[in-house]
């Protein structure tokens, strides 16, 4: 039996996102929680032949949140707004922050064991709000909170192989991409590129670029009418999978997932990236090994270039800030 949950499933995410859910024969219950409309998207989605079993709910009906948390193994949650043109993704901390803080509250006390993917942006201070939440609450384990950043991985997978010239070969192309998840903060590591590439440095800077700042690309291109939803679904969908597949021992361990999480709580591999990257920020997105009881351990980031050193450098002074923000918002706030 393998419980999961979407929290903001009627959304722009959330709606795509349940969807490829139910398509995963691993998932038995999979429970939709939104403030509006999720008992309509459950409806339509529990007409789908896969054997999980949908359910709609809503702050008043079927009992909330709290029940639709109720055993829940995973809570994936693209709830809060999201960009419009000339918005940075800090710009939606205010109302963002305090959503998450809310989701947090009721997953420490209704699943504290559940696995928490968080895609609500500014991810790089939501996903710290939900540490010190189940932290303050006493049930915080850092190998069980994500930050999802795979939509990067699968940009660069794109971007890269299309600029290669072998766009065919995209879904096996891998370039790591770790930091964190806004512009600067993106770091692809376009010199590990597998299959390997012969770009010159301006057409490196020029895929780079592209890469920390491809959601900007749909924000621009949906004009008004939010940012990336169709797919962040699959990126969603794909780690949340990845996720299960590991926790159920069903997971291909060849290749790593890359995930913002805590380098700090003793996490096994940590030690090794901040020798490389310091200790000024407690978030990293970094490769990592999923198992039993979510990140078994954090994988080295492998040997960077003189470039790739000074992007990281700039990442890291930009987290550091973003993280103490979100930190900050629960110290202050009434728990
Ligand atoms: N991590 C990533 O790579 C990405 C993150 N995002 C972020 O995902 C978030 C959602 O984006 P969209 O789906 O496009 O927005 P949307 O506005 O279409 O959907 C958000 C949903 O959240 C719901 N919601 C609001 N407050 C809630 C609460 N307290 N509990 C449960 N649900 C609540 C809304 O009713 C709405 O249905 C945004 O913050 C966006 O910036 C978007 C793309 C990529
Ligand atoms: O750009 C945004 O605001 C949404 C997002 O995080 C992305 O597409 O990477």
């Amino acid at each position: 039996m393998v419980k999961a949950v979407v929290v903001g499933a009627a959304g722009g995410i959330g709606q795509p996102l349940s969807l490829l859910l139910k398509q995963s024969t691993l998932i038995t219950d999979l429970a939709l929680y939104d403030v509006v409309n999720a008992l309509g998207v459950a409806a339509d989605i529990a007409h789908i032949n896969t054997p999980s079993i949908v359910t709609g709910y809503l702050p008043d009906k079927n009992g909330g949140l709290d029940k639709a948390l109720e055993g829940a193994d995973i809570v994936v949650i693209p709830a809060g707004v999201p960009r419009k043109p000339g918005m940075t993704r800090d710009d939606l901390f205010n109302v963002n922050a305090k959503i998450c803080q809310g989701i947090a509250e009721s997953i420490a006390s209704v699943s504290p064991k559940a696995f928490v993917l968080v895609i609500s942006n500014p991810v790089n201070s939501t996903v710290p709000i939900f540490a010190e939440v189940l932290k303050k609450k006493g049930v915080y384990d850092p190998k069980r909170l994500f930050g999802v950043t795979t939509l990067d991985v699968v940009r660069a997978s794109t971007f890269v192989s299309e600029a290669a010239g072998k766009p065919a070969e995209s879904l096996n192309w891998r370039v790591p991409v770790i930091g964190g998840h806004s512009g600067l903060t993106i770091v692809p590591l376009l010199s590990q590129s597998n299959p390997s590439t012969s770009f010159d440095q301006a057409k490196v800077e020029e895929l780079t670029n592209r890469i920390q700042f491809g959601g900007d690309e749909v924000v621009k291109a949906k004009d008004g009418a939010g940012s990336a939803t169709l797919s962040m679904a699959y990126a969603g969908a794909r780690f949340a999978i990845a996720v299960l597949e590991a926790a159920v021992g069903k997971g291909s361990s060849s290749q790593p997932e890359y995930s913002y999480v805590d380098l700090t709580s003793d996490q096994s591999g940590a030690k090794a990236i901040i020798d490389v990257i310091g200790d000024q920020t407690a978030f990293f997105s970094v490769p990592v090994q999923l198992g039993k009881n979510g990140v078994e351990k954090i994988l080295p980031i492998g040997k960077v270039n003189d470039y790739e050193s000074g992007l990281i450098k700039k990442a890291v002074e930009d987290l550091a800030g973003n993280i103490s923000k979100g930190v900050a918002f629960v110290g202050n706030a009434k728990i």
